[in-house]
């Protein structure tokens, strides 16, 4: 046993070795002696801009512009002049982080300025005037963060969504993200990969000196099938964080004429969409993006499901299908009026409909039943059709509503928000959750990699052990830790200038 945590312990200088060379691979691009600069507040005139430098120059860069060296991570009062002209450009704040605790791990600087474009184009351009600074790149800021160790990928795209997140439940989701919630399990399975790996190359090598204990290979059966299961069950998550991450596709369907365009104006509050008594009005599908209680949804409206000779609207039919298909979710409109008049009839009625418009059976649970312009019928008429439906199993959850009086639209609301908390789950309950599809393909391409292991473990160890090394530079890659510069290029430059 002594012999290998000797062993152990080499192995661990190789992995360091490795990870540094890595690093060092990916940080190479885009010369970190440069000083960088940009405008890290939004475009357009306001109250504030903030100017953001980072790199060794930094200092000069203070200094130059401004009096008196401001003290570390205190906001001063500050003349701003250009280094050349001496011209006052502004008066502002000036902060000054110096590295390696600052966000890029570089000595950085921030200018709070007054937001009048002159006054940024200005001090933009007496930057760089300096010598050794130049405008950053998209995504620049955060890149040296990365590389300097202070986020891991998953962080950073975490804090990419934080920047684009436009409903309550998005900037939870990535909150936690940003907070490593979701890198940390990553990281725990890599751990135990690795250790699982360390294992089998020790038998490897020394199994026929006897120096190894019998029975390692059943411990790391058992922890392999282990994490399995654990990625097994991250990945089997219904795509909630994904979906989140994204939005809710939420289709509005039914006959022509139903009200499926009134429920979009309704839902909007905007006339969005034409509505007019004539069948047929709307052909391309009008998408619109709302947030319903902190939930971010795609909802769109479609052309009535009818069969029809004109061609135009055969297409606007075969779109509605499609969206359907895709949907996450089917507000299926049914105009009230076109109901069977014996109530007793309606539940049959309304599961064959709804076979029309919903054909794989598997879409059936993610419907709600709309029964629209209530106003058009009475409300005793419209409470024996509730009770005949409330005895029916085929029928899904239904409501009744009227675009003309908004009666309804509160209970259609609540249905929606539930069924929306369902799909995307809540962000800050039990284990994060997957949120982008670069995380499932490269989880899956480990679990992939860890079923080789158990198909070779009895013909071929160098070969299991290979599975073993593959599954640990899939997880690699979800945290950065491995990864082709390609894929860092496409993350950092989802990000804006300036961030
Ligand atoms: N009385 C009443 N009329 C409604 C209600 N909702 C819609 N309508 C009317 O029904 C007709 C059709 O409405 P639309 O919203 O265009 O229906 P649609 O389902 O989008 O129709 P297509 O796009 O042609 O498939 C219009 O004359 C609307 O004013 C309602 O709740 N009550
Ligand atoms: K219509
Ligand atoms: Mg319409």
């Amino acid at each position: 046993m002594h012999f290998i945590s000797g062993w152990r312990r080499s192995a661990a200088v190789i992995t360091a070795i490795r990870s540094l060379s890595v690093k060092r691979l990916l940080c190479s691009v885009g010369s970190e002696d440069d000083t960088i600069f940009a405008l890290s507040s939004g475009q357009g005139r306001c109250g504030v801009a903030v100017v953001r430098v980072s790199g060794p120059a930094s200092a000069h860069a203070v200094r130059s512009l401004t009096r008196g060296f401001p003290a570390a991570r205190v906001a001063s009062l500050r003349s701003i002049t250009h280094p050349q002209t001496r011209e006052l450009l502004d008066r502002g704040l000036v902060l000054w982080f110096p590295g390696p605790g600052s966000f890029t791990g570089e000595d950085s600087a921030e200018f709070h300025i007054h937001g009048g474009p002159a006054v940024i184009s200005g001090v933009l351009q007496a930057l760089g005037s300096l010598p050794g600074l130049r405008p950053a790149e998209a995504g620049e800021f955060t890149r040296r963060a990365f590389c300097a160790g202070k986020l891991d990928l998953t962080e950073v795209e975490g804090l990419g969504d934080l920047i684009h997140a436009e409903t309550e439940a998005q900037r939870r989701q990535a909150l936690r993200q940003m907070a490593g919630d979701l890198g940390r399990i990553y990281q725990d399975w890599r751990v135990r990969l690795k250790r699982c790996l360390a294992h089998v190359e020790a038998f490897i090598d020394f199994s026929e000196d006897e120096l190894i204990e019998d029975g390692i290979l059943n411990d790391v059966d058992t922890a392999v099938r282990q994490l399995q299961t654990d990625m097994e069950n991250h990945l089997s998550d219904q795509r909630r964080g994904e979906r989140l991450r994204s939005g809710v596709q939420v289709v509005i369907a039914g006959s022509t004429n139903a009200g499926k365009s009134s429920l979009l104006n309704m839902l909007t509050q905007r006339p969005a969409a034409i509505v007019s008594a004539t069948a047929g009005t709307t052909r391309d599908v009008v998408e619109v993006p709302l947030d319903i209680g902190g939930y971010p949804v795609l909802l769109s409206d479609t052309a009535g499901l009818r069969d029809t000779t004109d061609s135009v609207e055969q297409e606007g039919v075969r779109r509605a299908r499609q969206r359907v298909e895709q949907a996450d979710l089917s507000l299926v409109v049914v105009d009230l009026t076109q109901l069977p008049s014996e109530p007793q009839l309606v539940p049959v009625f309304l599961s064959e409909h709804l076979k029309n418009i919903l054909e794989p059976s598997s879409h059936r649970q993610q419907c709600i039943l709309i029964l629209n312009k209530s106003d058009l019928s009475s409300a005793e008429h419209n409470r024996s059709i509730q009770a005949s439906l409330a005895c029916s199993a085929d029928v899904p959850d239904a409501c009744f509503l009227s675009c003309h009086t908004r009666d309804g639209l509160e209970d259609l609301l609540t249905l929606v928000q539930n069924r929306l908390k369902t799909l995307c789950g809540d962000p800050l309950i039990g284990s994060p959750t997957l949120t982008q599809n670069r995380h499932r393909t490269l989880l899956q391409k480990s679990v992939e990699a860890l079923h080789q292991y158990h198909q070779y473990r009895d013909v071929d160890l160098v070969l299991a052990a290979e599975g073993l090394r593959l599954g640990l530079s899939s997880l690699g890659r979800i945290t950065g830790r491995v990864g082709p510069e390609e894929i860092l290029d496409t993350i950092f430059k989802e990000f804006c200038i300036g961030k």
